[in-house]
């Protein structure tokens, strides 16, 4: 990791940058299997499974007895801690939804607001290097808060052309509707354009690679709603004296165990803290099963001392990390301070491992700096907003004249005409 100390405020924006990814040829190698999955449905999808996941599928749709053969595969202990989880993200998550107030804005005027489930949606669950089955309960308990009726659920076939089990015990669980072994690029155009199997949905969930990624944003130009752009994991860990260096180190590998295109930041104001934090991640790398991933990740990671808290604030802000651990004395107080991130775990004993799993809140967050203008995924992502109004016949007469002047200063009569002909009835 590049050490950086007190960098001038001119270079913060080339120091934050996130892991370029060659977009050019990334949308054309995307748009091409997107097209042929729209042309050609299920027969597009079973090529590119093939030739991306390296297994040849007749039929995608998980069936029932695969579903109670997963579960008799999975020990007590993990369907407990599944369990566990599971309620602690309803509990977290049901507080969302609040139901409608009716606002008289004037007298006989009420107005009101519901939310109503997306009818259809679709999860996508990575699973290229890791069975993220934590990601179902992320996605799926807060669509079934909502009230959505159909909940599909895509993910990446293994090579011997399965669902880990406990993909498919945790979408069990949580109310998935139907569940496909479809991965990658192919998941998302099944699921936004439908096959001969695939239900098309409104709106696609999930984060995913650069692939992934790429045709959520593609697709979303074709009228189908998307979450946000999840990308490769990212943690930004702010730290000063106060923090234990092993903790951070830990904290900061967590997430670079992701992928190679993950990104890890720590942001520190002594440089006796950088020293120490390098030392801890070169003895906890070599225990990890995942060192090349993380490795990798590192590379593309840096350690920013900065002696100034302002300045920290600032940059911690421009860089907008999906989430963000404050092990520093006073973490409540700068944790107010903080703006753009999607996740803030304070304190030494809130490692960001648990908000990944269990501890309630949602994992699904926006990467590559989406969080200046994004939030994660709630109930609220699931639902739609639908306003009401009833006016009685003295609403309207109290409201006439506001309405007639601005209609017809916009030069619209027929509008006006709408609430004079009440009027003079
Ligand atoms: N932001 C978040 O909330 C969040 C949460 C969990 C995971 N993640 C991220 O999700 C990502 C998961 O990535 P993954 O790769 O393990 O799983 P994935 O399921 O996203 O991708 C696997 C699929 O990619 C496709 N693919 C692979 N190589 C390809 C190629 N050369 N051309 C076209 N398609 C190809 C294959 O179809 C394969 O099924 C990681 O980057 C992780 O950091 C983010
Ligand atoms: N850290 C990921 C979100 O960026 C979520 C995850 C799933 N499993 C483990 N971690
Ligand atoms: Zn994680």
């Amino acid at each position: 990791m590049q050490v950086i100390i007190n960098p001038h405020q001119e270079n913060w924006s080339s120091i934050l940058k996130r892991p370029a990814i060659d977009n050019s040829s990334l949308q054309e190698k995307v748009k091409a299997v997107l097209d042929d999955v729209k042309l050609n449905g299920n027969r597009a999808v079973k090529k590119y499974t093939n030739d991306f996941d390296k297994v040849t599928l007749n039929h995608f749709a998980v069936t029932s007895d695969e579903i109670e053969e997963a579960e008799a595969m999975l020990s007590d202990a993990l369907k407990s801690a599944i369990k566990q989880a599971a309620t602690n993200i309803e509990a977290f998550h049901i507080k969302q939804l609040s139901p409608p107030e009716i606002i008289e804005t004037m007298p006989g005027i009420q107005c009101w607001r519901k939310n109503v489930g997306i009818e259809k949606v679709g999860l996508y669950i990575p699973g290229g290097t890791a069975p993220l089955f934590s990601t179902i309960l992320m996605l799926a308990i807060p669509a079934q808060i909502a009230g959505c009726k159909e909940i599909i659920l895509c993910s990446p076939p293994s090579k011997d052309g399965k669902l880990n089990p406990a993909i498919l015990y945790a979408a069990r669980i949580t109310g998935v509707t139907k569940i496909f072994k479809i991965g990658g690029v192919q998941a998302i155009a099944a699921m936004a354009y439908g096959t001969e199997t695939v239900p098309q949905v409104y709106k696609i969930f999930g984060p995913g690679n650069q692939y992934v990624t790429c045709a959520k944003q593609m697709i979303q130009q074709e009228g189908i709603a998307i979450d946000m752009p999840a990308g490769p994991s990212e943690v930004c860990v702010w730290a000063d004296e106060t923090a234990d260096t092993d903790f951070i180190a830990a904290d900061l590998l967590s997430q670079a165990e992701h992928g190679a295109d993950s990104q890890v930041l720590l942001v520190c104001n002594k440089e006796t803290i950088a020293k120490s934090v390098i030392t801890a991640i070169e003895e906890q790398l070599k225990k990890l099963p995942r060192q090349n991933f993380a490795i990798k990740a590192l590379e593309n990671s840096k350690i920013i001392v900065l002696e100034n808290t302002e300045d920290a604030i600032e940059l911690i802000n421009a860089y907008a990390p999906e989430h963000l651990i404050i092990s520093c004395k006073d973490d409540g107080q700068l944790a107010e301070r903080i703006i753009n991130t999607g996740s803030v775990f304070l304190g030494n004993y809130s490692p960001e491992s648990v908000g990944d799993y269990a501890s309630g809140t949602n994992h699904t967050l926006p990467t590559n700096g989406f969080a200046k203008a994004y939030s994660g995924v709630s109930v609220d992502s699931f639902v739609k907003k639908i306003t009401f109004q009833k006016l009685t016949q003295q609403g309207l007469q109290n409201i006439a004249s506001t309405v007639v002047a601005m209609a017809e200063a916009e030069g619209l009569d027929a509008h006006a005409n709408a609430v004079k002909v009440r009027m003079e009835k």
